[in-house]
């Protein structure tokens, strides 16, 4: 008690010290020379202090410190029942639910971290010039300023920083880009693994390699002269993994999501910009590329009109463009552009991923080959797939099962077409009794198998799209043409069932 009264005492008399000197100083010396010395004062006065600071600014130069969102982002999920925040922005666009918490300029917060005590301040002053006229930076110079005790260094500076850099997902929409924030970003706590994730154990292996690869790739891209970047499709029926593989691949690498919302991009200029706000070390997502928007094949897409018809008003209609601003558009190119042109390379180490139900549907432009570096299916339910979602809902990989069991349930997943979706809906409500969650898959795969079960939508919907792997790969190289051959012909047999059904 009387030491804690001590050390009060003399952090008194210090800052009383310190603040007899400033006024000191500033009646004695010249104005000149007063900057100097204060900043002098205080440099000593930050050696006998306790503590130390860190300014965490928003731009390096001209790209973006991905340090100062992970903080922005962090303290905003605790900032509003913080009991140490006075004051906090609010944000909140007009057709959405949620508000985002934000520290006031030159506020600060407190946070306890593994026990230790951290203080957070936003410190927001005016930027007094632009350093380059072509990419200016924003009128407001931001950074957070931490401090921290001397003593906690090595722990704030290591698990702390890591703890708050955790993977984000992000995802773009109109209404973010009126606020000047093209992605809005949340935590990404998704738990699927490749551990988790029910497929040929082979293939995982494949692509696990590839991502590494890939990841410790940088002197091979260097050398050969390839942009840093990786893309992937991913195709196959609802609910056989492409989303989960996808969060494995992200948990893998420790990279973060993109998920690109195709609809929210009103033309190729703002995919691009959207590409260039992207960090490295991140995985860009397309989810069903073939029902996103209607992306029409480069041939086809809408010409520039003459440039004096050319309305300076984005908004504005078009004469030569059929009412439609052609400024307004995003067409394939534009997306191919983003994936593959010279704007893809603006980051590096970066990961392209496009998802579709319907690789049929895909324009061959997509698909030539050294556009998606790999094309992937994800198909029904295998037996070593089944082994997967055995072990991860009843705790065993079916090897406590006699061997008649086993082989009855090897034969009854390769017929009942099933998806790991359809199989864990079966195992996760019996997942509490193994021996009745394995009788009751058994049953359902056999009613699947014989087509008595109650699954009609979904079965019809994969059976038409589940085209086994080697004729989506011969899907692959067709030309426009024979696309489009194939397709009416699928079109007239769906009219002619239908007639058949009406009659
Ligand atoms: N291969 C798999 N391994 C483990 N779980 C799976 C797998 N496939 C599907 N699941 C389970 O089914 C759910 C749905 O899967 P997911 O969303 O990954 O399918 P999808 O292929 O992306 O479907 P869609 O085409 O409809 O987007 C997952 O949350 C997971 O629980
Ligand atoms: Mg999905």
């Amino acid at each position: 008690m009387v030491e804690r009264k001590e050390s009060w005492t003399s952090l008194a008399s210090l800052l009383g010290t310190l603040a007899f000197c400033q006024t000191f100083l500033r009646m004695v010396l010249p104005p000149e020379l007063r900057h100097v010395s204060l900043k002098f004062l205080t440099r000593a006065f930050r050696c006998f202090s306790s503590y130390c600071y860190f300014d965490i600014a928003e731009m390096e130069g001209v790209k973006t410190n991905e340090l100062y969102n992970a903080v922005h982002l962090y303290l905003s999920s605790f900032a509003s029942t913080s009991a140490s925040a006075s004051r906090l922005s609010l944000t909140r666009a007009r057709n959405s639910s949620v508000t985002t918490f934000g520290l006031s300029s030159n506020d600060s917060i407190a946070d306890v971290f593994d026990g230790v005590t951290v203080q957070w301040e936003h410190a927001v002053t005016q930027r007094q010039s632009q350093p380059s006229p072509w990419r200016p930076l924003p009128d407001e110079k931001r950074s957070f300023k931490l401090r921290i005790r001397k003593r906690d260094k090595d722990l704030i500076l290591n698990s702390y920083l890591d703890y708050i850099m955790e993977r984000l997902i992000y995802t773009n929409s109109r209404s973010s880009e009126s606020h000047g924030r093209p992605w809005e970003a949340v935590p990404f706590k998704h738990p699927s693994t490749f551990d988790t994730l029910a497929m040929d154990p082979e293939k995982k292996r494949d692509i696990m390699e590839d991502l590494r690869d890939f990841a410790a790739g940088q002197a091979f891209y260097q050398r050969t002269g390839r942009a840093w970047k990786r893309g992937y499709l991913l195709y196959g029926p609802p609910g056989t993994g492409k989303s989960s593989m996808i969060a494995a691949m992200a948990n893998f690498l420790g990279y973060d999501i993109y998920d690109l919302e195709l609809t929210e991009v009103p033309s190729n200029s703002e995919l691009r910009k959207l590409l260039m706000k992207t960090s490295s070390k991140s995985i860009i997502v397309i989810e069903d590329i073939d029902c996103s928007v209607n992306l029409s094949n480069r041939s086809k897409a809408p010409k520039a009109p003459a440039l004096q018809s050319y309305s300076a008003d984005p908004d504005a209609p078009d004469a030569a463009s059929g009412g439609k601003n052609w400024n307004n558009t995003m067409t394939l190119s534009g997306l191919l552009n983003f994936t593959d042109g010279l704007w893809s390379c603006c980051g590096s180490e970066r990961i392209f991923v496009f998802t579709t139900n319907h690789i049929d549907k895909l324009d061959p432009a997509l698909l030539r080959s050294g556009r998606m570096d790999m094309h992937i299916c994800m198909s029904y339910c295998s037996y070593p797939a089944l082994q997967i979602l055995l072990h991860n809902y009843l705790g065993s990989e079916g090897k406590d099962l006699s061997e008649a069991a086993a082989s009855e349930l090897r034969e009854a997943v390769e017929k009942a077409k099933m998806t790991p979706a359809d199989i864990s809906e079966v195992l996760i409500k019996k997942r509490r009794n193994r021996e009745k969650a394995v009788s009751e898959l058994l049953e359902v795969m056999k009613a699947r198998a014989e087509g008595k079960e109650e699954y009609g939508g979904l079965r019809d919907k994969c059976e038409s799209n589940g085209v086994e792997e080697e004729e989506q790969e011969k899907r692959a190289l067709e030309s426009p043409k024979e696309v489009s051959d194939r397709e009416n012909d699928s079109c007239q047999k769906v009219e002619d069932q239908e007639e058949k059904k009406a009659n």
